[in-house]
């Protein structure tokens, strides 16, 4: 049975962890369309205080502890670089709050299954912050593919390369902030393999360092157990199309750039006529969707949904292990996880 949250109306209330980029964006899109966001927690005073100010968010915390620890906060939603996803989920779901973690939604597949039994345990919600799979461009591919418009789907190709900042102390490009393209950017093209195709019976990858020892672009195949395949990649320092396209035997979908935004998409024929052009504008970025699922699942009392089950979450770790331990990149949390990872 899950733990009662929200305000005697139902108002499931939020609590920010971390003051960053994504911090502040998620924030937007909470409040430009009526989510309630009550709290904010920095590890400084400060920077919790400018930011509630900036949104007009009630309470500043100066610790995770205090923001965790706030009875007016439901849900958590973790805004930190990726090495602290594991500890903030653990420490939000242990003072009984709901979580709504960055992506990746941890290091390694063993940090995930973690945070995932906990989770269980206490009958609360830990989705990883996979927003794309939320967007209703998605929504309606996967209603495409179930109705077998495009035949037999035999192939996924998505990428996802972005000129990032060189700063080598950057987290994208800083081991020690979990820095590389694969887990920032390469989860993306993997997460929608995944969506389409499911889990991969063998993975073969490849990949070229940056000066830091983290993976500069990584490229992998998913092979399926049907003769199904899929081609990811992800690049952090040369821009590039970022579309990606399923195809099938009497079909395919082109979704545009950049096709994990909500972005439109075009449904081809094998001969390449159109039978479908879904176009349809979002309010905002669009992470408020992602932020529904969660008060969708808090309100039916339930701890796992159908569009990111918590299990495929952990797939999906678990792939990104294998394909680091296929490129030798590996992390001081690898560690932690008993060696999970073996090259
Ligand atoms: N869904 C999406 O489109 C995006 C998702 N992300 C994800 O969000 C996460 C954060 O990325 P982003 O917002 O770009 O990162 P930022 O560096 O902009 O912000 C991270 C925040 O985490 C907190 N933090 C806690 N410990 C540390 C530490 N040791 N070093 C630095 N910051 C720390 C800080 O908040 P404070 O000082 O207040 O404690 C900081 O502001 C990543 O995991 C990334 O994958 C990022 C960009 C886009
Ligand atoms: O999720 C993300 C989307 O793209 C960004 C770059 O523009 C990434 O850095 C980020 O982590």
């Amino acid at each position: 049975m899950a733990p009662t949250h929200g305000t005697s109306d139902g108002t499931i209330r939020w609590g920010i962890l971390g003051t960053g980029f994504i911090a502040g964006l998620q924030t937007s899109d909470l409040l430009d369309n009526g989510f309630a966001v009550q709290a904010v927690g920095s590890r400084s005073l400060e920077s919790s205080t400018a930011f509630s100010q900036q949104y007009g968010v009630a309470t500043a915390h100066g610790s995770y502890e205090d923001l965790v620890a706030d009875p007016e906060v439901d849900v958590v939603y973790v805004a930190t670089p990726h090495p602290f996803h594991h500890a903030h989920a653990l420490l939000a779901l242990n003072a009984g709050k709901h979580v709504l973690v960055e992506k990746p939604f941890t290091m390694n597949a063993a940090e995930a299954q973690e945070i995932v039994a906990l989770a269980e345990a206490k009958g609360l919600v830990a989705l990883e912050a996979m927003w794309t799979r939320f967007l209703p461009h998605m929504v309606r591919i996967r209603e495409i593919l179930a109705a077998g418009t495009l035949g037999e789907v035999r192939k996924v190709v998505a990428s996802h390369n972005q000129n990032l900042p060189k700063d080598p102390a950057h987290r994208l490009n800083d081991p020690a902030l979990g820095g590389g393209a694969l887990l920032d950017l390469g989860i993306y093209p993997i997460s929608f393999a995944f969506d389409v195709l499911g889990t991969p019976a063998t993975i073969l990858a490849s990949s070229s360092p940056t000066a830091t020892g983290v993976d500069r672009q990584t490229a992998a195949i998913f092979q399926y157990g049907n003769g199904q395949q899929a081609y990811v990649d992800c690049e952090l320092d040369a821009a590039g199309a970022n579309r990606a396209v399923v195809i099938g035997t009497d079909g395919w979908i082109d979704i545009e750039s950049i096709w994990y935004n909500a972005v439109p998409f075009t449904v081809f024929d094998s001969e390449g006529n159109v039978l479908e052009r879904f176009d349809q504008p979002v309010t905002s970025r669009g992470m408020q969707y992602q932020a529904a699922e969660v008060e969708r699942l808090i309100a039916a009392g339930a701890t796992s949904g159908t569009v990111l089950p918590p299990a495929e979450t952990v797939a999906v770790m678990a792939a990104m292990d294998q394909i680091r331990s296929q490129i030798g990149l590996r992390y001081a949390a690898d560690a932690l996880a008993g060696g999970a990872l073996h090259e």
